[in-house]
């Protein structure tokens, strides 16, 4: 999916929210244990029931990788699942030395067809430039994470000016363009959005942090929408595990529908 057709996509549902598939054995309902594949069933429930709310779907593929062969095959059936008009991130934070980094773009934009990847910036340009090679796909690189532990080096003070996490965002727009990079930058961190936003004016933001992590999505919108959007918001457990009856997807659904009505509001405020 390219840039206007997800600046379209927000606007047509009045929705930027992001759909975080998280999806744990230990905690999906246990009445989907005797499915098959009780790990598809819950995402196919939960992305029935939350389809008409949502623009992005976001596996975290250290759920699916930890249970093995079995969890790739829930991973690759989710994506197939997924209608083509919905953008689709693997969150698996990968980046390595270039050849490397070449074979986990072609894992997440081939073989499992990927609208986008998360990668980290650590290792630079020369490890993240291979996954920009791909057409219409998405390198979405970590900037200020929403985590505590964000702190110990996204926040350190350059001699050369500005914090790491600003320099990342300057030197990144040298390899890649609004159409084709995102930034992580955790909604925890909404007193920042200001200053990211004169560093990014146009960049897609992927804003993980709402819901369990206690980020606030009135604020981070303020600061963060922009002409296009310019935003997907991410919630994972304040969504998927809102209930874990019978009725999980369901109360899904409810969930999904309460945040969208809050971002149809604050689009029509700042668009
Ligand atoms: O800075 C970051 C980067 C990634 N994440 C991921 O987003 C989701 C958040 O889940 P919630 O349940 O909505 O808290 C999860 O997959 C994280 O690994 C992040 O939280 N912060």
């Amino acid at each position: 999916m390219n840039y206007q057709e997800l600046s379209q996509q927000i606007k047509s549902k009045s929705s930027y929210l992001c759909v975080g598939l998280d999806s744990d054995i230990n905690k999906i309902p246990q009445h989907l244990l005797k499915e098959e594949d009780p790990i598809f069933e819950f995402n196919k429930q939960i992305i029935d029931a939350t389809i008409d709310y949502a623009v992005a779907y976001k596996p975290n593929i250290a759920f699916y990788e930890s249970m093995g062969v079995k969890g790739w095959e829930s991973l690759q059936k989710t994506i197939e699942y997924l209608p083509d008009d919905v953008f689709t991130i693997a969150d698996a934070k990968r980046g390595d030395i270039g050849n490397t980094s070449k074979m986990y773009a072609k894992a997440f934009f081939e073989q499992m067809n990927f609208d986008s990847i998360t990668v980290a910036p650590y290792m630079g340009s020369d490890s993240v430039e291979p996954f920009l090679e791909f057409e219409d796909k998405w390198v979405i690189l970590l900037a200020l994470t929403s985590n505590a532990g964000g702190k110990d080096f996204q926040f350190e003070s350059l001699n050369s000016g500005g914090l790491l996490y600003q320099k990342v965002l300057e030197v990144s727009q040298k390899w890649g363009t609004k159409e084709n990079m995102m930034y992580v930058v955790g909604a925890t961190r909404s007193d920042e959005f200001k200053e990211i936003r004169k560093l990014v004016p146009n960049h897609f933001l992927l804003v993980p942090g709402v819901g369990a992590q206690g980020g606030n999505l009135k604020e981070l919108s303020q600061n963060g929408l922009n002409k296009d959007g310019g935003l997907l918001v991410n919630s994972s457990r304040g969504i998927i595990y809102a209930s874990n009856g019978q009725d999980f997807a369901k109360t899904a659904g409810i969930k999904a529908l309460e945040i969208q009505k809050d971002m149809a509001g604050y689009l029509d405020q700042y668009l």
